[in-house]
């Protein structure tokens, strides 16, 4: 029998072939209300229909005829009637409520159900079973319950004899607002999704991913430092970037914007909006990528929101960090005279995005897409340097641009010389081949590198520092007197003229 029929019967207090449930007490509430029905009563208004004979139909109820789910993807599907395992404390959130139907249905498993075995039913004692007797009607009746038929028509046909779609059903007296009936608890898939996809992420605090919030204590004596940064299918990421990368570049991404800190993480929450009919395997990647980036940033997920969308798949987190008092690392500090550093390479990100979307060739190795798709939070630097230097700031839309960010909050102007701007090597083949992609690598943006300000005199405490984070760091101007925009001299010396400094969404 179908998961989603299961379900109803025993929400129902219907369980025809299983021990009875246990004590009320145990139960949690929404779960009592459904068993003060007698058996033989469930909220489900009854298909009374005559044979074409005239004679009454004997039939099993609907929903232990059907065999399949009618629909893939997120719609469709069936409505679960347990309670949330999370409330009957099901320690690996698998309850029926969220179990598959054992039906091998790949639609089913894109819901995000479990296709598991099925289970082999045992028969019950026909003293065990429902009754049917007047009493319990007429008493069915009073409460205003719907009774499962002991008889049950054919499917609907037209006059001619051929089928015809039954009517959908309309939402009767005892309908709750937004669909649900009243005694039944029905849990729509995101919970399944969300217990076989998310909960194995959850961090200490997150209280299993099973109630309205986490609760986490801040180590004492640290402050606490929170982003969040989003990503759309399509604007941050390739509908091809294999799922596992889009989860790795989603907490990158939010790791960097702590490094910019100074701060070390501490957990995340997470609002994923999936295409509509997602497909189960992607999310199943797109976890394991963060499942892989929880160990090797040592943080997790402490809650979130799951929602579907008729347009593309958005994925938001929401990063906690925390930093010792003192060493913040703010935008606002830079002064004239201060040099300006950054770290590793920029402009591989922006170049891996042109090679995977087939407008630039030369990526031997996969160099400049594997930055794209992966960048490197510069989490150690971060903090290493703060303390140090006077601002700092990660580098997303394009350094040109972020660089105007610290001018704007220091009130300063900025001189950079794109020959010191550090290339990869294959980012220094493409523009030694053709110079017109230095704007590309200037303002291209996707670096997800540390861009700061020192002053003059610690340029060796600079370096010692970021050779013990274990991240390259480089000089490529400094700050000057006057209104805040960055100046960039080309490679040959002379000014160059660029038409935007970065990434902007509108
Ligand atoms: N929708 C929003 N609601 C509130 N604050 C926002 C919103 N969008 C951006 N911000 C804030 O504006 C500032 C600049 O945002 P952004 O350019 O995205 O920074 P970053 O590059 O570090 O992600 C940040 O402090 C960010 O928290
Ligand atoms: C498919 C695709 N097209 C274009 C880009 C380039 N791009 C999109 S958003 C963006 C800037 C960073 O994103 P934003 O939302 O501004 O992040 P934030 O600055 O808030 O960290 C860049 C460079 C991309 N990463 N992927
Ligand atoms: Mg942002």
């Amino acid at each position: 029998m179908p998961c989603w029929a299961r379900s109803r019967s025993r929400a129902a207090g219907v369980s025809r072939d299983e021990p009875a449930p246990p004590p009320q007490a145990d139960r949690p509430p929404a779960h009592r209300g459904a068993r003060r029905r007698r058996a033989g009563a469930v909220p489900v208004r009854a298909h009374r229909r005559k044979r074409r004979d005239g004679r009454a139909a004997v039939h099993p109820p609907p929903h232990r005829r059907r065999r399949h789910h009618r629909a893939g993807g997120l719609r469709g599907r069936p409505r679960a009637a347990r309670a949330h395992p999370a409330l009957r404390g099901d320690p690996e959130g698998r309850g029926d409520a969220v179990r598959g139907c054992g039906c091998r249905d790949p639609r089913a498993s894109q819901a995000g159900l479990d296709a598991g075995a099925p289970r082999p039913r045992a028969a019950r004692p026909a003293a065990r079973r429902g009754g049917g007797t007047d009493e319990r009607r007429r008493a069915a009746g009073a409460r205003g319950d719907q009774r499962i038929p002991r008889r049950r028509a054919g499917l609907p046909r037209r006059r001619d004899g051929a089928l015809r779609q039954r009517r959908a059903r309309r939402p009767g007296p005892c309908a709750a607002p937004g669909g649900v009936r009243a005694g039944a608890v029905s849990l729509p898939p995101e919970f399944a999704l969300i217990a076989r996809h998310f909960r194995p992420l959850a961090g200490e605090g997150a209280l299993d991913l099973a109630d309205d919030a986490a609760v986490l204590d801040i180590p004492a004596g640290r402050r606490l430092v929170i982003a969040a940064d989003a990503m759309v299918e399509g604007v941050h990421y390739l509908p091809d970037n294999p799922p596992d990368s889009v989860g790795k570049k989603l907490l990158r991404v939010n790791l960097s914007d702590l490094a910019a800190m100074g701060a070390a993480p501490l957990g995340y929450l997470m609002t994923t909006t999936f295409a509509r009919g997602i497909a189960d395997d992607w999310i199943a990647g797109f976890v394991r990528g963060l499942a892989e980036d929880q160990r090797a940033f040592g943080l997790g997920v402490l809650g979130g929101d799951t929602a579907a969308t008729p347009g593309p798949t958005c994925l938001s987190l929401t990063i906690l960090g925390t930093v010792a008092p003192g060493a913040v690392l703010t935008r606002a500090g830079a002064q004239v005279g201060d040099e300006i550093w950054v770290s590793g390479t920029i402009g591989d990100g922006a170049l891996g995005l042109r090679v995977l979307q087939g407008s630039l060739p030369g990526d031997t190795g996969g160099h400049l897409a594997r930055r794209y798709r992966l960048p490197e939070p510069r989490l150690a630097l971060g903090q290493a340097i703060a303390g140090l230097a006077h601002a700092g700031m990660d580098v997303s839309d394009g350094l040109v641009q972020d660089l105007g960010h610290l001018c704007r909050a220091g009130g300063c102007g900025a001189e950079i010389e794109a020959a010191l701007v550090p290339l990869s090597l294959p980012a220094r083949a493409l523009v030694g081949a053709d110079p017109a992609l230095l704007p590309v690598v200037l303002t291209g943006g996707d670096d997800y590198e540390l861009l700061f300000a020192a002053a003059a005199g610690d340029a060796a405490a600079v370096l010692a520092r970021a050779a013990a984070a274990g991240v390259p760091v480089t000089r490529i101007g400094r700050f000057v007197p006057g209104k805040p925009e960055v100046a960039v001299r080309g490679l040959d010396g002379t000014p160059l003229a660029l038409s935007r400094g970065g990434w902007s969404h509108f």
